[in-house]
C-alpha cells in the first residue's frame, strides 16, 4: 500500500504552538530560554544548533516528554491531536524479535482497546509498506541496516496514526543516500498532512524541510522561518556556515535581540508569531503533557489499553525475546546445571545420614543451594530493565503502567526460576545430597528456594531500574552478593557475629532462606541425635537460628519480594520525575 493511502485517514492539521518556553536542567541551569514559535499543520521544520545548544531539550518539551520549567506548549488542529509521534536517538525496539512481531506487540500495546490481533497485523502491514520495510519484515530488528532500524522506530510511532511527530536526529549515523531516502520519508508524511518537527545537524536535512529554527548556543531563539530566508537573515550562502557565524558576532549572545527586530521588519515570515497559525482562545488547545490517550479515525478518544492486556502483550513479547536469544536462554537454563555439576563434585553423598552425618557439610550443602538460588534470581533480573529503558520510556509515554511492566518481567522469569530450582533440589536429592525427606518436606524446601529466587529476582529487578547501563549493572553483582554470602550465617553463626553484622544478617534474603531451608533439613535434629560428635557443639553455636516455624521464613521472603518490587517501581517513577524536569 501507498504511503498516500494509509496517511490518508492521519489526523491532519495540527498546529504545535510554544510561548515564552523556558527549561531547567538538575542544578537549576537554563537551557531554554523565551522559546516561541509557532509550526502550522502538515509543515516539515528542522530544529539546528550547535552541540548542546538544547535541541533534544526543545523537541522534548514540544513533544510533551518534559513538562516545561516556563511558558507552555499547545496543540491545535482541525482533528483531535491525542495522538504524537516520537523517535529518540536510541532505538526504540527490541532487537532479538523480527521488525514484524516487534510492530505486532507495539500494536496490541498501542492501538485502542478492542483492536483485534488481525487488525493489529493489518496496520503493521500498512506502516511497513509505507516504509518500505515489508521485505525485512521477518528480520530481527538486530540485523537491520541504521537506516533501516531508524526506520523501523519511525514505523512503531506510525501505528498509530499520529498527527504530529518529533524525531530526535532521525539521520544522524546514517549514510547520506539512506539519510535523503529517510528525509523523503519524513516529506510525505508532511505532505500527508501530518506534522513533523525534527532535529538534526545535517544541513542537507534543513533544505528539504519548510523551516528551520536555530537556537543559539545558551538555547535562545535565533531565527525561525523558511530556510532560504534563513540564508538571508544570516547573510549566508549555505546553512551550513550557521554556527561559525552565530559566535562570529562581537555580540552572539545579541541574536534573539537581532531577530525579534527582523521579525518585526517582515512579519510574513510568521512561523515565530504564536498568534499567526495558533489555537484560539475557544479552539481545542491542548496542553501536549496531558495527553488523553490514542484517538480513533474519526478524532474521537479512544480507550487505552487497560493493564490487563498490556501485562499480557508484554508478558507474552518477554517471553518470545527470552526464547529468541538461544545463547542468553542458553546461559539462563546452562548456568544453573553448570552449578549443579559443581554441587555433585564437591559434595560428597551421605552427609545428612543420621549414622554417621556430617555437621559442617550440612551447613556448606545448605548454604550454597540457598545462595544458588538466590544468584539465579538476582542474575535472571539483573539486566532486565537497564538494557531497555529507551523503549520503557516511549513505551511509557505511550500509556504503559509500571506495574503491569513489572509483573510481565515476574511472570516469565519465575516459571524459569521455579523449573531451576526445582532441577536443583530434585537432582541432590536423587544424588543423595539431602536428606530423605518426604514429598510434603521436599514441597517446603522447594517453596523456601522459590521465594527466596523470586525476593532475588525482585532484587535484580531494583537494581537494573537504578542503573544506567548494562555494565553498571554487571559491577552491582559483587556488592549484592558478598553480603549474601558473609552475613547468612553460614561462614559465621549469626549468633557468633559482631552486633552490626547481627543486625545486618536480618536484612539478607539469603539468611532466611539458609534457615528455612535447614529447619526443614531437619539440622537441628541431625545434629543433637546424630552419630557425630561434631553435631551438639555446632548446635550450641547456631542457638535457635533453625527452630523458626518454616512459614515465618516464606513470609519474610515474600516480603521482601514484594518490597523490593515496590521499590523497583518507586525508582523508576523517580527517574521519569527526574528526566521529565
Ligand atoms: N537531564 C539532564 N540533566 C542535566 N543536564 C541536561 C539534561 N538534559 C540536557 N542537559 C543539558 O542541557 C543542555 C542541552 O542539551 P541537549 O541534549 O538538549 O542539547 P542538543 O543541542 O540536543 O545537543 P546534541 O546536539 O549534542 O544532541 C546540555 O548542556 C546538556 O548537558
Amino acid at each position: 500500500m501507498t504511503t498516500e493511502q494509509t496517511t490518508a485517514p492521519s489526523r491532519t492539521g495540527v498546529a504545535v504552538v510554544a510561548d515564552g518556553l523556558g527549561q531547567t536542567v538538575r542544578g537549576g541551569r537554563r537551557v531554554l530560554d523565551d522559546i516561541s514559535l509557532t509550526v502550522a499543520p502538515g509543515e516539515l521544520v528542522a530544529i539546528i544548533g550547535v552541540s548542546g545548544a538544547g535541541k533534544t531539550t526543545l523537541l522534548e518539551t514540544l513533544a510533551g516528554v518534559r513538562r516545561p520549567a516556563a511558558g507552555t506548549v499547545a496543540y491545535d488542529g482541525s482533528a483531535a491531536p491525542g495522538a504524537v509521534g516520537f523517535v529518540p536517538q536510541d532505538d526504540i525496539i527490541h532487537r532479538e524479535l523480527p521488525l514484524a512481531r516487534t510492530l505486532h506487540h507495539a500494536a496490541r500495546l498501542r492501538l485502542p482497546s478492542g483492536t483485534g490481533s488481525a487488525e493489529a497485523s493489518r496496520r503493521v502491514a500498512e506502516v511497513l509498506a509505507d516504509l518500505r520495510l515489508s521485505e525485512r519484515a521477518d528480520v530481527p530488528v538486530g540485523r537491520l541496516s541504521g537506516g533501516e532500524r531508524k526506520r523501523a522506530s519511525i514505523a512503531v510511532e506510525l501505528l498509530t496514526r499520529p498527527g504530529v511527530f518529533f524525531l530526535d536526529e532521525p539521520t544522524s549515523g546514517l549514510d547520506p543516500a539512506i539519510a535523503v531516502e529517510l528525509l523523503r520519508v519524513l516529506r510525505t508524511l508532511a505532505d500527508a498532512g501530518t506534522t513533523v518537527v525534527l532535529t538534526t545537524h545535517q544541513v542537507t536535512d534543513v533544505d528539504r524541510c519548510d523551516r528551520v529554527v536555530v537556537l543559539t548556543r545558551e538555547g535562545r531563539l535565533a531565527y525561525a522561518g523558511t530556510p532560504a530566508t534563513a540564508r538571508e537573515f544570516f547573510g549566508l550562502r549555505s546553512l551550513a556556515e550557521v554556527h561559525l557565524r552565530l559566535d562570529e558576532e562581537s555580540d552572539p549572545a545579541g541574536w534573539p535581540e537581532r531577530f525579534a527586530a527582523y521579525r518585526a521588519a517582515d512579519p510574513a515570515d510568521a512561523t515565530v508569531d504564536p498568534d499567526a497559525t495558533g489555537p484560539s482562545p475557544a479552539g481545542n488547545a491542548q496542553d501536549p503533557t496531558d495527553d488523553p490517550g490514542p484517538t480513533d479515525d474519526l478524532g474521537g478518544t479512544a480507550r487505552r489499553v487497560g493493564r490487563w492486556r498490556q501485562w499480557l502483550v508484554l508478558a507474552a513479547r518477554n517471553a518470545e525475546i527470552v526464547a529468541r536469544n538461544r545463547l542468553t536462554l542458553a546461559i539462563l537454563l546452562g548456568s544453573p546445571l553448570m552449578v549443579l555439576g559443581m554441587f555433585a563434585l564437591l559434595f560428597r553423598p551421605g552427609a545428612f545420614d543420621p549414622a554417621d552425618p556430617r555437621p559442617t557439610v550440612t551447613v556448606m550443602i545448605l548454604f550454597w543451594i540457598a545462595f544458588g538460588g538466590f544468584f539465579f534470581g538476582l542474575t535472571y533480573g539483573l539486566l532486565q530493565i537497564c538494557t531497555e529503558l529507551p523503549i520503557l520510556r516511549r513505551e511509557r509515554l505511550a500509556g504503559v503502567r509500571l506495574l503491569p511492566y513489572l509483573l510481565a518481567k515476574v511472570a516469565v522469569l519465575l516459571p524459569l526460576l521455579a523449573l531451576v530450582d526445582l532441577a536443583l533440589l530434585g537432582v541432590l536429592r536423587g544424588m543423595d545430597r539431602l536428606p530423605p525427606v518426604d514429598g510434603g518436606d521436599f514441597a517446603a524446601l522447594y517453596a523456601t528456594l522459590l521465594l527466596s529466587s523470586a525476593a532475588a529476582l525482585a532484587l535484580g529487578l531494583l537494581c537494573s531500574a537504578a542503573v544506567s547501563d548494562a555494565a553498571q549493572a554487571t559491577l552491582m553483582l559483587p556488592m549484592l552478593c558478598f553480603p549474601q554470602v558473609l552475613f547468612v550465617g553460614a561462614i559465621l553463626p549469626v549468633p557468633a557475629m559482631a552486633a552490626g553484622g547481627r543486625w545486618l544478617s536480618y536484612a539478607m534474603s539469603n539468611r532466611w532462606a539458609f534457615e528455612g531451608l535447614g529447619h526443614t533439613a531437619g539440622v537441628e535434629r541431625l545434629w543433637r541425635d546424630g552419630g557425630s560428635p561434631l553435631g551438639p557443639p555446632l548446635l550450641q553455636t547456631y542457638g535457635d537460628s533453625f527452630s523458626r516455624p518454616v512459614w515465618v521464613d516464606w513470609l519474610v521472603l515474600g516480603g521482601f519480594a514484594l518490597l523490593f518490587l515496590a521499590a523497583t517501581w518507586a525508582v523508576l517513577v523517580r527517574r521519569e520525575a527526574r528526566g521529565a524536569s
